[in-house]
């Protein structure tokens, strides 16, 4: 099996003189969920649309495990499946019935729809009801259904919980989650928020200003973060407080007000805080900072101009 279902190398494109995406290469690995992050505007969409043909490609090479779109275009997309855009429903016609027309473009079975509206949790009811009454979750989750039909081993979403509410994107991770276990599709997710698709994903590439600044699995994102967490304290002159407690502890200073304090334990802070206290310097804060994944995000896609 080749080691990546989906591969762009050195993928460069600009929109006239303006860069847009700078030689990714993304490395999106069979069985996987992959998380494409990045701020609005990064190039996630541009990206998807390289991908998929739906942009002419100026510069790079993009692989289906192994093989280029180009000379085997029908063979290769005929794998999959996407939902780049607003999904092409027919509003005045029931679940089933847009299923029926898209089944025939897609030369799947009758038998296919039903498989697939159970596949997306829209059997029932649902399925008989007119696609223009569908909440926007539910109209997601049709386009993903039609997406289905043929079966693809890779689906590609472009930030398909934008707009959902909170329900709504818990129902499509555990969707996407389900197809992934269950059928062993490989799903290629973009979003412009971690904490949505951190729960979701195994592997994630973060893009910002059209590079790549991370690319991995959401372990190694995590490791990243693992770093000595910091204790930050704010007060009146931090020059004069780093002069006090170096003798004692890795310390140095941030911002105006604040030091950052290297160590691990409370008692260690309480020490701190007395040395400071007792030189006549007033302390106004003293906490552990949070080092969770959203700040590495921010500090990912800020750093890297
Ligand atoms: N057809 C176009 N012509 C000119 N510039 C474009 C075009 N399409 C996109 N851009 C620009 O390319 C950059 C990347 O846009 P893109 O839509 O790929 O970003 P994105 O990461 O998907 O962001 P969003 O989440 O906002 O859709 C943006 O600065 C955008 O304004």
């Amino acid at each position: 099996m080749e080691k990546y279902i989906l591969e762009t190398k050195g993928l460069t494109h600009h929109f006239g003189k303006q860069p847009i995406l700078t030689r990714l290469d993304l490395r999106v690995p069979p069985g996987s969920i992959f998380g494409f992050l990045g701020p609005n505007g990064a190039g996630k969409t541009t990206t998807l649309r390289l991908i998929l043909g739906l942009l002419r490609k100026q510069e790079g090479t993009v692989l289906f495990s192994g093989r280029e779109l180009s000379g085997h275009r029908v063979d290769v997309l005929s794998k999959v499946g996407t939902l780049i855009e607003q999904p092409s429903l027919y509003a005045h016609l029931s679940g089933t019935e847009n299923l029926q027309i898209y089944r025939r473009i897609y030369g799947a079975s009758a038998a296919r729809v039903g498989e697939v509206l159970e596949l997306v949790g829209l059997a029932g009811d649902a399925a008989r009801k007119k696609a223009g009454r569908y909440s926007l979750g539910m109209k997601q989750r049709l386009a993903i259904a039609i997406a289905l039909l043929p079966r693809p081993e890779l689906l590609i979403l472009d930030e398909p919980t934008n707009g959902l509410d909170p329900g709504g994107i818990v129902e499509m991770r555990e969707l996407l989650q389900r197809l992934n276990r269950d059928m062993g599709v490989t799903v290629l997710v973009s979003s412009h928020l971690l904490a949505e698709v951190e729960k979701l994903v195994t592997h994630v590439g973060i893009i910002n200003r059209g590079r790549l600044v991370f690319q991995g699995t959401l372990e190694g994102l995590k490791m990243l973060q693992n770093g000595p967490a910091g204790w930050m304290i704010e007060t009146e002159d931090p020059r004069l407080g780093l002069g006090l407690l170096t003798p004692h502890f890795n310390a140095s200073v941030s911002g105006e007000r604040g030091l950052v304090l290297n160590i691990t334990t409370r008692e260690e802070a309480a020490a701190a805080n007395r040395l400071l206290v007792q030189a006549g310097l007033p302390v106004y804060q003293l906490y552990q900072q949070q080092n969770n994944l959203e700040t590495l995000f921010m500090e990912l896609t800020h750093a890297a101009v």
